[in-house]
């Protein structure tokens, strides 16, 4: 079955470099042969290598406090066949936590905020999970946001936390969802389902194409009954999340809010990610007209984001430089 997003004429040229690197004096990405598609090169054009971009994009974050955004799934970790084996590398997991060592860093991801922790394993980090709907950030200093669904947490230093989950009233009817989404696809061969918390991932990369539409046609049937939900499309992998205005765009407009930028001019949120429901953040980022929306894809894609990077390794080299960068300029950067 040929996954939506990653479509793309294979063809063209090999070549022995990335062709993200080196355009302002920047780093080698990889020895690794690559083969590079003529439309990704001329996607490239619209959507420049946020490594190239890295002097540029320094440039205008100056004087403003810098904000990171990761995505999990294909950002951080590649994509594997069995979503609980996405480990991520111990080389990422020191490129982020320098990078959180020096600026604000905020996981944002379809996983439930536990599972996506337990991958990551680092303190002093904000963690968002459920697609945004479970997320644990600095305490609001405002009433923007209901109440309801706040509640003080402390981390392990004893610093005030916030945890807010919009979607909470809907938690009993996802227990439902989850039991029965279970039952009515056990006997499709390949399916597997994941219980994200406030959503539930219904994975079909092992699901033959013969099997594909019955399995298509029992997640919507049970849809039916459930008016307060809908499905959405991830690599692979069908979501089910309730029906509130709430994606990873709010999230980030949130931890914006609650680091104390709600409108201000002075912060330049970097956002990292790789699947559509990225899109949400990376439009919010477009609307704010400030920040760098970065797209993973080694494929062209339609996307909002205004920069690219290759890969998650490509993500690594990106956090490492900005991290260098933040250690360099500690004295001049605005730091945590
Ligand atoms: O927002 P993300 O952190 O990117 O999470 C989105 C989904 O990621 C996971 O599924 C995807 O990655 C798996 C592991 O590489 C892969 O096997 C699967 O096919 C992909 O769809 C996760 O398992 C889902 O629950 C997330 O919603």
């Amino acid at each position: 079955m040929a996954d939506s997003l990653h479509k793309g004429k294979k063809s063209s040229e090999s070549i022995s470099k990335s062709i993200h690197d080196h355009a302002d004096g920047g780093y080698a990405i990889t020895d690794e042969p690559v083969t590079v598609d003529q439309n990704y090169i001329s996607w490239l054009r619209e959507h420049p290598s946020a490594l190239s971009s890295f002097s540029r994009m320094i440039n205008e974050a100056k004087g403003k406090q810098i904000v990171v955004f990761l995505d999990y799934d294909g950002t951080l970790s590649p994509i594997v066949s069995d979503p609980d084996s996405a480990f991520m590398s111990d080389q990422m997991r020191a490129a982020v936590r320098d990078v959180s060592s020096c600026f604000p860093t905020a996981i944002i991801s379809g996983r439930s905020r536990q599972k996506v922790y337990e991958f990551i394993k680092l303190e002093g980090l904000y963690y968002s999970g459920s697609h945004g709907m479970d997320t644990i950030g600095p305490a609001l200093k405002t009433n923007s946001y209901d109440k309801g669904y706040q509640q003080r947490s402390f981390d392990n230093e004893g610093n005030e936390l916030m945890v807010f989950q919009p979607a909470q009233d809907f938690l009993p009817a996802i227990k439902k969802i989850l039991t029965e989404v279970t039952k009515r696809t056990q006997n499709i061969p390949g399916v597997a389902i994941e219980d994200n918390k406030f959503c539930v991932s219904v994975h079909y990369r092992h699901v033959k194409d013969e099997d594909y539409g019955r399995l298509e046609k029992e997640v919507k049937s049970m849809l039916a009954n459930y008016a307060d939900f809908h499905m959405t499309n991830g690599k692979m992998v069908m979501e089910i999340r309730p029906s509130i205005k709430w994606n990873k765009g709010d999230a980030l407009k949130y931890l914006l809010e609650a680091l104390g930028f709600r409108e201000s001019g002075d912060v330049f949120p970097i956002y990292i990610g790789d699947d559509r429901t990225d899109e949400d953040a990376f439009k919010v980022l477009r609307e704010r007209g400030e920040g760098y929306p970065i797209l993973v894809s080694a494929t062209p894609r339609d996307t909002a984001a205004l920069y690219s990077l290759h890969g998650p390794s490509e993500v690594q080299s990106f956090l490492t430089r900005l991290s260098r960068w933040g250690f360099d300029n500690a004295d001049t950067a605005h730091h945590k």
